[in-house]
């Protein structure tokens, strides 16, 4: 301060014109330094005390309300100082006059009012003593918004994604709908703010995530279109603070890639509009998010490529620039789970891990506290996909998913206060319908598991499994039981266009129709599986690779049956591959649906990946395109010659004898009709004399194809890796019956791992209790494999040695 004194000191008029211009332009720049110093010391306090807050608020100290409140009255008192008045009253004892509390909660809203009782003592003591006028007048409403029904068997994925509104009725107990969203969504937030409960983005029926908003008006009980956000974001996670709408995260499809988001927006409903606000420090769908001292906080949610995060991080709504900042990660991995703050904690509850496990745990975290978190309850069955809202020192976790037979829907609440305890409230009524639609499905999930969950959504299976967790959840267990207990199953939803199809198999029915010579041109006359191109009848016998049969019979190579009653036709998809030259475009058709059905390949190791707990790209790498050189993925058309008048099989013969397939999963498109077409669009008639197979009685039974299914089963080298989880199962083409005249053609995909793979069991499928066996059981391996003192046991072999060694057992 003394520079200023004696500045001020030289100003004088009666020195002014003493001083020579040099001397005044010199005080004027000494004055200048001066007074960047002190703008500079000026910043730096504003800093300090801006830290100052942060440090109080943050330890819980002082909250940041506290202060304004604090300097606030101390500028109230000095301003009636100046300006006496005759009112003996203090503001707070005013705030503590309840009319007062209760007309501010009517005009405010009680999340204004509530945030305001952080400031002032007496209008939280007014309103904590108004509990039966306040209920009345906000009574407590829990929404529960669209979502996903997990499937009615018949219908289409129409009825998964729904528009369904209810509304849950503390004191009755029970659930009432409401009128319906506007657009169809799951996946989507809502929040509630000034009389309007908010849907905010998520993912309509066609799966495509939604840019669009819509809110309900409380007082009509009506939906209104509100602006829509910058980005779809599906599984985002939203919040309301301060009168904004913060959404954030999500995730969003760019064709055919959905990323993850970390970009963030914020609604103000004044304003009608939609405003950017710094990135996350990293993606986030699924996550979870409160607010909570002017501070949102974003949880945990999965990235990019579906791996659960336990990681969460703050932005600081009263800073000028604010910016996000990593807080203390939760105990677990958790994604699509439900959070909540109550008494100045947050509250976590359900989703799932990394491991695609259920979490069950509530954990809870104080900011205000240097402890991180702690576990603080179990739910009593693990959910995903729940929900929470509090109120009062209660948590009410809603909906979600359990495992099957566990959805029991309904509302927890859980009482935060001590003592600590859980209590189940009534059950909703969709949640419900849910119920009975879980058991249909689980009876179904054997034969059909892609079917309702994937149909009609666009994307690969992979992708599909990152963006709806949810159904992928489901979808892997019935995927996990199928091959537990069949070995089979039978997939619809595939994505694979009916045309690919069609064209196909128009064109594998134009070769094997061709006069034999057309054929046997492109027959390179090496064994069947040695090369691209044909072999005819009698050039495999397939039940020579099986040494003991289910029946208890064994068939060594000369005991088995006579050759197999099949013509085959094998494509690589390669430019040298051998083609018929008679039939127009086959190898164009041909390469489309060996592409077409190598994404499906992906997806099925994708699904066998997540449904064994391991990553979803943990198959890849034995299945890039620069390792499956030879003969790893191959396309056989089959051909399965029609009984002419007087032909009889030989005696044992079939159309394909038994065996397990080889390889990894083989995928299969069985005739549909006798006649196409054979996407089955109308209806489903398939030739008789067709797949069978074994079931755990020892039976065989026929297994005809779902209506625009693939047969898709599991060979050898899916059984040793997964130790035996996965059935290699035993099948076999059955002869028609007598007098029948149809021919057959089935288009069989066999599908690496590529060649120099060594499979052995996977880590999730080995443990103390069940140790490594291996695949090459001397059971399956006749000619070569079989030790004495190794009788079942897995024997370290690559893929292509396996593969090599079963077609020769298989060939004439
Ligand atoms: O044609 C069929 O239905 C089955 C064929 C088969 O099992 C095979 O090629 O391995
Ligand atoms: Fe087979």
């Amino acid at each position: 301060m003394q520079p200023w004194a004696s500045l001020s000191g030289s100003y004088g008029p009666s020195t002014w014109k003493a001083e020579p211009l040099s001397q005044v332009l010199q005080a004027l720049q000494t004055t200048q330094g001066q007074l960047s110093l002190l703008t500079k010391r000026l910043s730096m306090l504003r800093e300090e005390h801006e830290a100052l807050c942060d440090c109080l608020a943050f330890h819980g100290a002082v909250p940041a309300e506290r202060l304004l409140a604090w300097m606030h009255r101390r500028r109230f008192a000095e301003a009636r100082r100046r300006h006496p008045v005759a009112c003996h009253e203090t503001l707070e004892s005013l705030m503590q006059a309840k009319e007062l509390a209760l007309d501010l909660a009517v005009r405010l809203g009680l999340e204004v009012c509530t945030t305001l009782s952080g400031a002032s003592r007496g209008l939280r003591s007014s309103l904590s003593s108004l509990g039966p006028e306040l209920a009345n007048l906000f009574p407590f409403q829990l929404f529960a918004i669209g979502g996903e029904a997990c499937g009615d068997a018949l219908s289409s994925v129409r009825a998964l994604v729904n528009a369904e509104v209810e509304r849950f009725n503390l004191s009755q107990n029970s659930w009432e709908t409401l009128e319906p969203l506007r657009t169809p969504r799951s996946g989507c937030a809502a929040v509630a703010l000034g009389g309007y409960v908010y849907a905010v983005g998520g993912c309509g029926i066609d799966g495509e995530d939604l840019r669009s908003v819509e809110r309900l008006n409380l007082q009509e009980l009506v939906w209104e279109e509100v602006p829509s956000m910058a980005t779809g974001r599906d599984e985002l996670a939203a919040v309301t603070c301060g009168g904004y709408i913060y959404a954030m995260g999500g995730s969003h499809l760019v064709w055919p890639v959905r990323h993850v988001l970390d970009s963030a927006e914020r609604f103000d409903p004044r304003s009608g509009t939609w405003q950017e606000l710094p990135r996350l420090t990293r993606e986030r769908c699924a996550a979870a998010a409160v607010a909570l001292h002017r501070r949102l906080v974003v949880l945990g949610g999965c990235d990019e490529d579906g791996v659960a995060l336990s990681s969460t991080e703050s932005l600081d709504l009263t800073l000028g620039q604010p910016r996000w900042e990593v807080l203390p990660s939760m105990r677990r991995a958790r994604c699509n789970f439900a959070a909540a703050t109550s008494a100045g904690r947050i509250l976590v509850a359900g989703g799932y891990d990394d491991h695609t496990r259920d979490v069950d745990t509530v954990e809870q975290f104080d900011p205000s506290h240097g402890a991180g978190w702690e576990a603080v309850h179990v739910l009593p069955v693990p959910r995903w996909g729940v929900r929470a809202a509090s109120r009062a020192g209660h948590i009410f976790i809603v909906g979600g998913r359990g495992y099957p037979g566990t959805r029991a829907g309904g509302v927890w609440v859980i009482r935060i206060t001590r003592p600590r305890t859980l209590q189940r409230l009534g059950p909703s009524s969709h949640v419900k319908t849910a119920e009975k639609v879980e058991q249909i499905e689980t009876r179904r999930a054997a034969c059909n598991v892609f079917g309702r969950h994937f149909g009609g959504i666009g994307g690969t299976l992979a992708d599909i499994l990152r963006k709806r967790q949810m159904e992928a959840q489901h979808v892997c267990r019935a995927w996990r039981k199928a091959f537990a207990e069949f070995g089979f199953c039978q997939a619809t939803g595939h994505g694979i266009q009916d045309e690919v199809i069609e064209e196909a198999y128009a064109v594998a029915r134009q070769f094997f129709t061709l006069p034999v010579e057309a054929k046997q041109r492109c027959d390179t006359g090496k064994a069947y599986g040695a090369s691209s191109g044909y072999t005819g009848p009698g050039a495999e016998r397939v039940s020579a690779t099986a040494t003991e049969l289910p029946d208890g019979k064994v068939l060594g190579s000369e005991k088995a049956r006579p050759p197999d009653r099949v013509e085959s036709m094998i494509f690589y998809g390669r430019e040298e591959d051998v083609v018929p030259e008679e039939v127009k475009n086959y190898r164009e058709v041909m390469k489309r649906y060996y592409e077409e059905l190598r994404g499906l390949l992906l997806a099925s190791m994708a699904l066998t990946a997540a449904s064994l707990e391991l990553p979803l790209n943990y198959f890849d790498r034995y299945f890039t395109a620069d390792k499956l050189t030879k003969n790893e993925i191959s396309l056989r058309l089959a051909y399965y010659p029609a009984y002419e008048d007087g032909v009889e099989p030989l005696p044992g013969q079939l159309r394909y004898g038994e065996h397990t397939d080889y390889t990894g999963f083989t995928l299969l498109w069985q005739d549909h009709n006798i006649t196409g077409p054979q996407t089955a669009k109308e209806g489903l008639n398939p030739p008789l004399g067709g797949l069978q197979v074994r079931m755990p009685d020892g039976s065989w039974a026929d297994c005809p194809p779902a209506p625009g299914a693939f047969t898709i089963n599991a060979g050898d080298l899916i059984q040793a890796w997964t130790n035996d989880e996965f059935m290699s199962n035993w099948h076999r083409v059955t002869n028609p019956p007598p007098g029948d005249r149809h021919d057959r053609i089935s288009l069989v995909v066999f599908t690496g791992p590529a060649n120099d793979t060594i499979v052995e069991p996977l880590p999730t499928c080995v443990s103390p209790d069940r140790p490594p066996k291996c695949p090459m059981v001397d059971r399956w391996s006749p000619v070569a494999w079989s030790t004495p003192d190794m009788p079942y046991r897995y024997m370290p072999i690559s893929a292509g040695e396996h593969l090599a060694k079963k077609l020769q057992a298989s060939n004439v």
